[in-house]
């Protein structure tokens, strides 16, 4: 069953479309992956679906409800929440503090928000820095954080926009099993990001967004061999990585460095 739909959506900043007759939807359960150039839309996608944009055009359903040009903090009620691309946490504030804003901002049934806040950072693994400052965090635990704060709202499905950006290997894979944990407890995820490796592990469904526009969806193996997408973002090394694939000398789940900036787990 569809959990988030999204029905010819379109957004116009002025003169620039950002996302054009998007049509797509997410099953209840899924990981799915979207990709794309810098500047193809996929950040306003979702925006446009958490409730900071209104779309010019078009519907977004969750769980079946319209919910076309909600506020976030309703949407967020619902069961729909989005990390923050830049992880901006309360400076002042503890990190339990700052995951029980979420809990609070959440405001589903929570009878108590701090006892969901610890439970969001143990998850995460942040239990022991509950009475921490995230000034003292590494980049990687910000991250976490973020996690945090958004698992304590109780969402049906997280939006997790480029969570693994700016990590290094071992915190990217640190992220990645978070997200397959997060997935494997039965929340749906969907998640931007440019690093091919991480999102091509987590996702069974990636979709593809070029210059506003939906180009391609699929398993990761067939997204990662689809022409239109190795032109588009993939780069050319995604070719010869799934034609040694195929004769079985390469990491077919691998992504590649390209100039449509797309990234291995390298950086
Ligand atoms: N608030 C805004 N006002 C005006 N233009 C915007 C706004 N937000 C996005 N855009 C434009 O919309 C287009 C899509 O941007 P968006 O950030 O959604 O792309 P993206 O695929 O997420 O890129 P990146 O991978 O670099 O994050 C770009 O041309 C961008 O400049």
């Amino acid at each position: 069953m569809a959990i988030l739909e999204g029905e010819h959506l379109t957004k116009r900043f002025g003169g620039v479309v950002a996302i054009d007759d998007v049509s797509f939807s997410v099953d209840e359960g899924e990981t799915v992956g979207l990709i794309g150039p810098n500047g193809a839309g996929k950040s306003t996608l979702f925006r446009v679906v958490s409730g900071v944009h209104e779309p010019t055009e078009g519907t977004v359903r969750f769980m079946g409800d319209d919910i076309t040009g909600a506020e976030p903090y309703d949407i967020c009620h619902r069961g729909l929440v989005k990390t923050h691309q830049i992880v901006r946490p309360f400076g002042n504030l503890t990190l339990l503090e700052n995951a029980t804003v979420g809990a609070e901002f959440g405001g589903r049934k929570h009878d108590d928000p701090e006892e969901r806040a610890y439970e969001a950072l143990e998850f995460v693994d942040l239990v022991e820095r509950a009475h921490d400052e995230p000034d003292n965090l590494s980049v990687g635990e910000l991250k976490r954080l973020e996690i945090a704060r958004v698992l304590a709202t109780d969402p049906k499905i997280l939006l997790f926009d480029e969570v693994a950006g700016g990590l290094d290997p071992e915190e990217t894979e640190e992220i990645v099993d978070l997200i397959g944990d997060i997935n494997e407890r039965g929340q749906t995820v969907f998640l931007i990001d440019h690093v091919m490796r991480a999102l091509m592990k987590v996702s069974h469904r990636v979709m593809v967004l070029d210059r506003g526009k939906l180009i391609a969806e699929g398993t990761p193996a067939e997204i990662q061999s689809n022409e239109q997408v190795i032109d588009a973002y993939l780069g050319e090394s995604a070719r010869s990585d799934s034609d040694s694939a195929s004769n079985g000398t390469s990491d077919s789940s691998a992504g590649s460095e390209s100039s449509g900036s797309a990234r291995s787990d390298a950086d």
